[in-house]
């Protein structure tokens, strides 16, 4: 059974040209002129583009003394409704608990997946077990390792365990990524905002200023460069990291930085809505920001300063997010945007001229292929790579609604956008998903992909820094080592 793509314009990260796409066996067979199939979906006036790749999601994880709503069935069709054929989970061990163990129970809940996936694999606490068990998770195709700077008392590692992880990393040829933010200056600001009587959603705004994430991003590029390892800090939300991810690599540091499509189009005064739940349901880490840091965003994204644009997809419901009431620290921190990301960053991004359709495609999905080590089996229109596909319509326009979205949270953080440029067809390794909004996908076609370690910028990076590595002087009748 083959299916034929017929008379859309491919749309890749670097090219745009009229073809056909036949697609067999799960995979893109040919691209050419004339090309026939025994199913043909029409693209007549669409854009035929790599499937979005969303690089960080959580799904059912178990956070803030609840678990995300979104599940690896809910989660990954939201995915497909919204154009994204791959999702990137983080397995997320207990502190004290093994690897091993942690990725078996994510392998447990991702059987429900309706797309591809992968996780990144988080680092929450150090010792030998996780430093040998880093190798074998590298071998069973987990190359990224996630570290959290806040979080004090939950997720929180220390510097001496950021650079152990990240020195472990350098090694197995893998990439550390940090959520970045200073986690004690947040414990203690929290602590004084209620001590003076700040409890509210927007209180949660005022206790993660962009100097802390700024400083914490600065604190783990100097880490990461001692190590002698790239970086991928997630959720940029501000000025201030971004300005240390540009300064990096203007200095030929390898960091790569993501915005998220919520920080890029959702800004503060959400938090002083005078409706507690509506504050409350957009309260996340690092929180939405003003304006300013927006533009920055948005011109690191055409700049090429920023990479990558994902969701952080971490659904609570609103009745969730009322474990918060009187207490803003105990709001759930997360927010959802799956289905969303694509048709917003298309209407914000694209219909606005401040980044390109190959830009699009670029920072939605090849660069994350490329990035995460498995390109261009994934994030590429090209014969051979997984037929992962979006045929995209540009003219197709709807309302962003929570009563018609896939997510199984009672609202939508982006309700009542208009959004022009949705999906057509959504197809999964082949199968066709999503039909103008009509949902065709199947729990449990989802598969695990393995991703490459040692990709060429960790090689280029240890090359150099063995070049340049300390070497002692050769003195005259004194052996080098001093003795
Ligand atoms: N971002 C957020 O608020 N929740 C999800 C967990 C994380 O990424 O920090
Ligand atoms: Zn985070
Ligand atoms: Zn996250």
């Amino acid at each position: 059974m083959t299916t034929v793509i017929k008379n859309g314009t491919i749309v890749t990260a670097d090219l745009t040209y009229k073809a056909d796409v036949l697609v067999e066996g799960g995979r893109i067979a040919k691209i050419g002129q004339g090309l026939s199939g025994d199913k043909v979906l029409d693209a007549t006036g669409c854009y035929v583009m790599p499937g979005g790749i969303d690089p960080h999601t959580h799904l059912e994880m178990p956070f803030m003394g609840t678990y995300s709503a979104d599940d690896f069935d809910s989660g990954t069709r939201a995915a497909l409704a919204g154009g994204t054929t791959m999702v990137i989970d983080f397995a997320l061990p207990a502190p004290g608990q093994g690897l091993l163990d942690a990725l078996s129970m994510w392998h447990n809940k991702s059987t429900r997946a309706h797309c591809d996936y992968s996780y990144h694999m988080a680092i929450t606490w150090w010792s030998e077990q996780v430093f040998d068990e880093m190798k074998e998770v590298v071998d069973r195709g987990i190359t990224s390792f996630k570290h959290f700077m806040a979080y004090k008392g939950a997720l929180m590692v220390n510097d001496d365990e950021l650079f152990a992880s990240f020195r472990r990393c350098a090694e197995l040829g893998a990439l550390p990524m940090v959520h970045a933010e200073n986690g004690d200056v947040v414990a203690e600001l929290s602590a004084r905002l209620l001590a003076e009587g700040n409890r509210g959603p927007e209180a949660h705004a005022y206790s993660r200023p962009p100097q802390v994430e700024g400083e914490a991003t600065n604190r783990a590029i100097m880490i990461a460069d001692m190590a002698g390892v790239p970086l991928y800090v997630v959720h940029t939300s501000c000025e201030e990291s971004h300005e240390a991810i540009r300064r990096a690599r203007m200095q030929g540091k390898r960091v790569y930085g993501e915005p998220l499509i919520q920080h890029l189009t959702l800004d503060e005064s959400e938090y002083f809505n005078a409706d507690w739940d509506h504050a409350a349901r957009r309260v996340m880490s690092p929180p939405f920001r003003s304006k300013q840091h927006q533009d920055s965003l948005w011109a690191g994204l055409s700049a090429g300063s920023l990479q990558v644009v994902a969701t952080d997809h971490c659904a609570f419901t609103t009745d969730q997010k009322r474990f918060g009431k009187g207490d803003f620290t105990k709001i759930p921190n997360g927010t959802g945007g799956l289905e969303d990301r694509l048709p917003m960053l298309w209407t914000h991004g694209v219909n606005t001229g401040r980044i390109t359709m190959n830009e699009f495609v670029a920072v939605t999905s090849t660069n994350v292929a490329k990035i995460m080590g498995m390109y261009p089996r994934k994030g590429a229109v090209l014969e051979g790579a997984d037929a992962d596909l979006v045929v995209w319509d540009p003219q197709a326009e709807k309302t962003i609604s929570a009563s018609r979205q896939q997510s199984a949270i009672d609202y939508n953080v982006f309700e009542g956008q208009k959004v022009k440029g949705l999906p057509r067809f959504t197809l999964t390794r082949g199968h066709v998903a999503v039909t103008e909004g009509a949902m065709s996908s199947k729990e449990g076609h989802g598969e695990f992909i393995a991703r490459e370690p040692n990709g060429p910028v960790n090689r280029a990076l240890s090359q150099w820094k063995e070049l340049t590595a300390p070497r002692p002087v050769e003195r005259s009748g004194i052996p080098a080592s001093g003795v």
